[in-house]
């Protein structure tokens, strides 16, 4: 089993992160693709972070009618920050047989190098990038374990959607309908 992994804030997650994921599970070699929610991003400020029980809660809501797609909260029970290597080493030894794919989007490449270990993520999984706008390819690019997938770009983040909130605009069509309610519902990011 092939298993792409798409590991992100999700805060909250949106209609790029939903498109990126069943892409890459039905365009390319990948068997399914599981959403890993990173309870604390390494480089991120936690100011603007919504509980990771609540960004999951939407992962699920957002993915509940889509087989292509799984969610995983394993990094909750490990410590913070979240360092990718260290989960890639534990799902490895919890599922011997699968092999795991990194997937990420394009503007995380240019501060990959200064991650944990990046060396050993590349030793020993793939990484699929996906397009994003507005990044800028750099000289990793060249190294051969990284795939750029030919896939549309979308011009989606999760910054202007909490940004939307704040200014009181409608986010229907950006996050799935269960999403924008819960939101509404717990009146998150206002
Ligand atoms: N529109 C998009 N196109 C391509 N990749 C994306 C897109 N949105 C998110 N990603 C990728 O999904 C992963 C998780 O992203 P993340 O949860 O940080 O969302 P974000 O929209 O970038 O958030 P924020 O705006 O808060 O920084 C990262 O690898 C990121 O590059
Ligand atoms: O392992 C690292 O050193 C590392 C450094 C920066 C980011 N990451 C992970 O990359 C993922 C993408 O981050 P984000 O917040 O942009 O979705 C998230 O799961 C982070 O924990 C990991």
């Amino acid at each position: 089993m092939k298993v792409g992994l798409l590991f992100g804030s999700f805060n909250p997650i949106h209609i790029g992160h939903l498109i990126l994921a069943n892409f890459m599970a039905t365009n390319t070699d990948l068997d399914t693709v599981w959403l890993v929610v990173s309870p604390q991003n390494p480089f991120k400020p936690s100011k603007t972070l919504l509980h990771e029980f609540d960004r999951l809660h939407m992962v699920s809501l957002a993915i509940a009618d889509n087989p292509n797609l799984g969610v995983s909260n394993i990094e909750f029970s490990m410590p913070r920050p979240s360092y990718t290597i260290d989960t890639l080493t534990y799902l490895q030894e919890k599922y011997p047989s699968y092999e795991f794919v990194l997937i990420m989007g394009e503007d995380n490449l240019p501060l990959f190098p200064k991650w944990k270990n990046y060396e050993s993520i590349l030793a020993y999984h793939k990484v699929y990038v996906y397009p994003r706008s507005g990044s800028v390819t750099t000289e990793v690019t060249e190294i051969p374990n990284i795939t750029f997938v030919k896939a549309p770009v979308l011009d989606i983040s999760a910054t202007f959607i909490r940004k939307c909130i704040q200014e009181e605009k409608s986010i229907k069509y950006l996050v799935p309908d269960e999403v924008a309610e819960y939101i509404a519902v717990h009146k998150l990011y206002q």
